[in-house]
């Protein structure tokens, strides 16, 4: 049996306790396996981002327990957990989030400066093997502005990867894209995992979710069925 990565127990997550509460999540326990593929499905409002946010260390849940490689959340101090999200997470948004006047190695060399782990003089060598792995060795010296969107999520992909996250956490990565690309993108992801990279993939598409080799739904913050 794989190793567990994460696990969380009864996370509740509630915005605005003191004025007009909302309770977006409301008991949330899962387990996430070393080399899952695991979509996180359910309709707009339902809590998707609130827990993605959550397990990427992002936010912290108002209640619950929660162990990320090994690591009891509760017990860490604020710098303790951007330690820890640094050197397991990798993170990719539906708005690529890069930065405009950086090129595309800049952009994905950015979290090297950020993880003790790798030394400088591996940086170049780093940033061309991940732009190797998302398609995208001719365009390291391109600004954003002048890539595709898909282009661009694929630059974000090889940011997140290039300190070799143990999971890498995508939150709607597709939404702002045709179903071309959507396509393209996904099939990237899938060869990613293929290759051994742990995705947890926040989506509202059905076909998508399905291609995953494991559905968590979520209605009105609790999970409410594992396929
Ligand atoms: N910072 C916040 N303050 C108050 N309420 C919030 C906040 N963030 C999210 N919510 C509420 O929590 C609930 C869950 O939101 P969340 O963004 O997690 O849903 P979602 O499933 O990701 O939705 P979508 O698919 O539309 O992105 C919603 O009712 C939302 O309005």
């Amino acid at each position: 049996m794989a190793a567990v990565l994460l696990k969380t127990e009864n996370l509740t997550k509630v915005f605005n306790p003191n004025r007009v509460p909302v309770h977006a999540l409301r008991g949330i326990s899962l387990t996430i396996h070393e080399g899952e593929f695991v979509a996180i499905s359910g309709k707009s409002g339902c809590g998707k981002s609130t827990l993605l946010s959550i397990l990427g260390l992002l936010d912290t849940p108002t209640s619950g327990q929660y162990q990320l490689c090994g690591a009891d959340l509760a017990q860490l101090s604020g710098y303790q957990k951007a330690a820890l999200r640094n050197r397991h997470i990798g993170w990719v948004f539906q708005n690529f989030n890069l930065i405009n006047d950086m090129t595309v190695a800049e952009n994905v060399m950015l979290p090297l400066k950020y993880n003790q782990a790798w030394p400088k003089s591996t940086y170049t060598e780093r940033v061309n093997k991940v732009l190797n792995d998302v398609g995208l060795d001719d365009k390291a010296g391109a600004y954003p502005s002048e890539l595709s969107g898909g282009q661009q999520q694929r630059v974000a992909i090889a940011r997140a990867l290039i300190t070799e996250p143990d999971i890498l956490l995508a939150d709607e990565p597709t939404g702002n894209l045709d179903s071309q690309t959507e396509q393209a993108i996904f099939s990237l992801l899938s060869d990613l995992h293929r290759r051994g990279v742990t995705i947890l993939l926040v989506t509202h598409s059905r076909n998508l979710a399905q291609q995953c080799q494991r559905i968590l739904t979520i209605s009105d913050g609790t999970l409410v069925d594992a396929e």
